[in-house]
């Protein structure tokens, strides 16, 4: 089956990051009801990550252990082999679904993208544009919905939460330069926050923390989740029904004012049996102790531990990998700190590198956990449960991962860069305080 301009009727914009465009089903068709399909574009400005279809000849030296991954042409097929190799035995294939291909035809892609172009932010419009060169697309569950309700029926609500959790630990590596020694104590988050202020691509800055979301402590997971009502960004959304009922389509919310929290209180009322002004409460408490009980961030937060040596580390294992003279020690003076690095074997080379990619795919994947109430005579489910103690009531939940994809090899390169920049304000303050004492 090849997807054609008139199956766009049936395809609704759902959101998107900066890689893909992602629609859903709402049509008849058996084989798409409870679906999303995720559609991979392009930037506009022909930047360099993206565009690349198939593995370059460096990323097959990297990858090439995983079965069928060198020969494949599709970055489609590609990313379902790095989703089903790499990324599912590390957080439990229960909590993922890699999707299935489906082709498309150029028109079909022509036909969503004209139908969804007024719902998309504008500034992820001037970004990137779908693909054309794709011929296929993946076919994945919608998470925002509760499996086997896919058709609501009368009053079966089902409400679904994704979070982008982020970074969850503080680097330690040996390699970090005594004047970024500030990554030791303050998130890469919250410095990041800084520089996107700076930037304008945010108003506000985030009172969410990540470490208190990989803390493990009932309280600080609570306050995550109150900090991301509060300032919700591109890490927190709701969906009711696959409504979106709380968040930013396709890119950033702003900060919560009193309406939108009332809005969103009142669109709980199927869901959370509680009064007006204390459902959203009662909504992160039930959040937080799915997040607690399931202990599904600590399968994340220990795959984005991959990264031991940091980015300072593991950017002159790049260098070794395409075989470029490193760029980083020409302009650092002190070259011997990273000679070690430098005369490791290639294999161990591969490893670190391997192991930041997979590293940040962790750091920035999401995660979607759907809630049902569990009503008086539904029939015992496989699904997990979580008791609301404040409401009274039992919930099912069922949480996946979402966003797993291969990062490019080309990145690392950005990934210092970046890096630098955001250590940059910080360092420089620390060089002022350094003066002034002097
Ligand atoms: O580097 P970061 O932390 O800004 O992460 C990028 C994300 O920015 P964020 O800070 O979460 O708003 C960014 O998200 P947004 O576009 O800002 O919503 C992407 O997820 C990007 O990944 P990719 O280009 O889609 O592979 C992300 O890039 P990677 O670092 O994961 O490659
Ligand atoms: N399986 C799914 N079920 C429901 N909604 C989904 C699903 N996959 C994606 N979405 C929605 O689409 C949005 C964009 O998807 P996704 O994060 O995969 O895009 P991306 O371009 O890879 O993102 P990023 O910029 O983070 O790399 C998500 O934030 C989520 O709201
Ligand atoms: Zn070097």
């Amino acid at each position: 089956m090849v997807l054609q301009a008139k199956d766009a009727l049936e395809w609704v914009y759902k959101g998107e990051g900066a890689v893909n465009l992602v629609l859903a089903y709402c049509g008849k068709c058996p084989d798409f009801v409870g679906k999303v399909i995720r559609i991979r574009k392009v930037p506009r400005n022909g930047s360099e990550y993206n565009g690349d279809s198939a593995l370059s000849t460096h990323e097959c030296l990297l990858w090439g252990e995983l079965e069928g991954i060198v020969s494949e042409p599709t970055r489609e097929i590609i990313e379902q082999l790095y989703v089903k190799q790499v990324m599912c035995p590390l957080l439990g294939s229960k909590h993922v679904d890699a999707g299935i291909r489906v082709l498309v035809s150029r028109e079909f892609l022509e036909a969503v993208e004209n139908k969804v172009l007024c719902q998309r932010p504008s500034w992820r419009v001037d970004d990137a544009k779908v693909d054309p060169r794709c011929d296929s697309v993946l076919l994945i569950t919608d998470h925002s919905i509760f499996p086997h309700v896919s058709r609501i029926i009368k009053e079966d609500f089902c409400v679904s939460v994704e979070i982008k959790p982020k970074c969850g630990f503080l680097p330690i590596s040996q390699f970090i330069a005594p004047e970024n020694a500030v990554k030791r104590s303050i998130t890469r988050f919250e410095m990041y926050q800084a520089l996107k202020l700076n930037q304008g691509k945010i108003s506000h800055i985030s009172k969410y923390d990540p470490l208190d979301l990989f803390s493990g402590s009932k309280d600080r997971v609570q306050n995550a989740m109150k900090s991301l009502l509060m300032t919700p960004q591109n890490n927190f959304r709701v969906f009711l029904n696959g409504s979106l009922i709380f968040g930013g389509l396709g890119g950033v919310a702003d900060c919560t004012n009193c309406m939108v929290d009332q809005a969103f209180d009142y669109a709980l009322k199927h869901v959370i049996r509680a009064e007006d002004g204390m459902r959203s409460k009662y909504f992160l408490e039930l959040v937080a102790e799915s997040i607690y009980k399931s202990g599904l961030v600590n399968r994340v937060l220990e795959v984005q531990k991959l990264d031991i040596i940091d980015i300072e580390g593991a950017i002159h294992s790049y260098y070794d990998i395409v075989s470029q003279p490193c760029m980083v020690c020409r302009q650092k003076c002190e070259k011997e700190r990273y000679a070690s690095l430098h005369s490791i074997p290639r294999d161990q080379s591969l490893k670190i590198v391997r192991d930041y990619l997979i590293s940040a795919t962790a750091k920035d994947l999401s995660m979607m956990i759907s809630f049902k109430s569990r009503e008086n005579g539904d029939l015992e489910s496989s699904c997990s449960t979580v008791y609301l103690e404040s409401t009274n009531q039992i919930f099912d939940y069922k949480a996946s991962f979402i966003d797993l994809d291969m990062k490019p090899l080309k990145k690392m390169e950005y990934y210092y860069e970046l890096d630098q920049q955001i250590m940059l304000p910080v360092s420089n303050c620390n060089i002022m305080l350094k003066l002034e004492i002097i």
